[in-house]
Formats: structure tokens, C-alpha cells, sequence
């Protein structure tokens, strides 16, 4: 059964940002005897949204595992500075929804949390899939899956959302579907989202800031000021991103930028 998304609302930026900030201090990463990562130095602000692109293989998917703490920098530190007393919580969505066959979607949602049964239905109601708890995961299209995916990253309240290729395997009209939930619920619920993806233009697009890797290291970092929905075709987002493509074909090439 096909859902509806609720229709996109006009996106400007309402509240001051919260979120997790991050520092990550000289972070390097080697696999044997190759460096894929070399002296990362970054602040990222709290609240902002921050796209990583990059060359096949440069290292953007080892990058969002190391701030996630699922993988050990070889050199240096990451920092998350959190909104409360306590760590900073995390959570990160990937390519592949990695929902459980065997589970119900809302039991899916509620994956290693007891109860808040009333919140994992309103989370599906926030990802446009209301009533759908009781189905299998083998009910729902792809886009579904990633939405049930969302809702579960979201039920964690995760103050740094990490998302790795999200729209990666999804239709084009899908995915223009997902980047537009994924905007609204981060203009509705400040917190700081990464986000590691191929498309130049879904980067563009969603984020505060680009940041594209070369050889191992941040090679432009472009802010993005352009208001939000009035981005998609705008004549400098379609000069940045044949910039960006330049710098993606001739990595070497890549400066630093700030707009
Ligand atoms: N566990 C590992 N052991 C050895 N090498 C690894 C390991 N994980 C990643 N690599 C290597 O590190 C490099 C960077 O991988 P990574 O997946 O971070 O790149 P990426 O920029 O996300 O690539 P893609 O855009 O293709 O997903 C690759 O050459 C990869 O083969």
C-alpha cells in the first residue's frame, strides 16, 4: 500500500540551533600500511547539517564510523560536545535499512527499547507511515523501509544523526521524498545531521555546509548560504555543483572555499 508523505512546509530555519557540536582534532586512519584519512581537523557547529562528499574510496563512510564510534582513529580525537550534562548521543543510518524480517515495522522502530509503543507510532506518523506498525518489513517498498529505519534512528532523541548513502538504493522521485522529510523533521527537531552521499545536488541542497574530501583530507568547504527552498535549479547551487563535480573528477585540484 503506497503512503503519503505530508506535503513539504516552506523551509527557513526557526530556532536557534541545538544539537551536538564535534571537533575532530588531527584524526587519521590507516588500514595496513595505507593512510585513508590524514590530520582531520574540524569544527562542526552544533545544530548545522553537513554534507561529506568525496571520490569513491576516499574515506567518507570510515570518517562517519569513526565520529559514530564504531571504528578507533589510528591518530587523534573526535569530540562531541552534547546539549545536557551527559555524553551526546548518536545515531547513524545507513545505506541498507537493517530492519529485522521477523520483527513488526513498529517493533522494528522500538529495537532494543522496552515500551514507548505511543511514541514509535507517532514517530511513524512523523515519517508518513500512520497505521503501518503491524506490517513486515517485507510489506513496505524500499522508501518505506528507510522511513522505519529514520523513525527507529529517531527514537533515540539522537542529538548527532549520522547518515551514511541513506538514498543510495531509492528512486529518484523516492528519494526527493526522503530529502525532504528528512529536512522538515531536522527544521522540526534541532540536532546536528551528517550526512555522507554521492549525489552533489541532494548535498547541496540539504546542508548548511559541503565539505568534499580529497586524498584524505577536507579538499573544499563551502558554506551554503542560499535560502532553503528556493535552492533546487538556483543558477550559483548549479555553478557550485559543476564546481564540485571538477573537483570531483580531478581531486587534486580541489581548494577551499567558504561562500
Ligand atoms: N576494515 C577495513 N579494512 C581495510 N580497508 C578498509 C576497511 N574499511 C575501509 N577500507 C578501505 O578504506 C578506503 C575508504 O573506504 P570508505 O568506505 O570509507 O570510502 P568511501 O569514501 O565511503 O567510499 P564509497 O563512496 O565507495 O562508499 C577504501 O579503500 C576501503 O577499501
Amino acid at each position: 500500500m503506497a503512503s503519503q508523505l505530508p506535503p513539504p512546509v516552506p523551509v527557513t530555519r526557526p530556532h536557534a540551533s541545538k544539537g551536538a557540536g564535534l571537533s575532530l582534532d588531527s584524526v587519521g586512519r590507516q588500514y595496513g600500511d595505507r593512510w585513508i584519512l590524514r590530520n582531520l581537523d574540524l569544527e562542526i557547529e552544533p545544530g548545522s547539517f553537513v554534507s561529506f562528499l568525496g571520490p569513491s574510496g576516499v574515506g567518507k563512510s570510515t570518517l562517519l564510523r569513526i565520529i559514530a564510534g564504531l571504528e578507533q582513529p589510528s591518530t587523534g580525537s573526535v569530540t562531541l560536545h552534547g546539549s545536557g550534562p551527559g555524553p551526546a548521543t548518536a545515531r547513524m543510518m545507513f545505506q541498507e535499512d537493517r530492519l529485522l524480517p521477523w520483527r513488526s515495522v513498529e517493533d522494528n522502530v522500538r529495537l532494543g527499547v522496552n515500551g514507548r509503543r505511543h511514541e514509535a507510532r507517532s514517530l511513524l506518523r512523523a515519517v508518513g507511515l500512520d497505521g503501518r506498525g503491524s506490517a513486515w518489513p517485507t510489506e513496505l517498498s524500499g522508501g518505506q523501509k528507510q522511513r522505519v529505519a529514520l523513525a527507529r534512528a529517531l527514537l533515540h532523541h539522537p542529538e548527532l544523526l549520522l547518515l551514511d548513502e541513506p538514498f543510495g538504493a531509492l528512486d529518484a522521485i523516492t528519494r526527493i521524498r526522503m530529502q525532504q522529510l528528512v529536512e522538515r523533521l531536522w527544521l522540526d527537531q534541532p540536532r546536528t545531521v551528517l550526512l555522507v552521499t554521492h549525489d552533489v545536488e541532494e548535498a547541496l541542497v540539504l546542508s548548511d555546509r559541503v565539505l568534499v574530501l580529497a586524498a584524505g583530507s577536507v579538499g573544499r568547504d563551502l558554506r551554503v548560504g542560499l535560502p532553503r527552498g528556493e535552492r533546487r535549479g538556483h543558477p550559483r547551487l548549479v555553478a557550485w555543483k559543476e564546481e564540485i563535480l571538477q573537483d570531483l573528477l580531478e581531486p587534486a585540484s580541489a581548494g577551499t572555499e567558504a561562500a
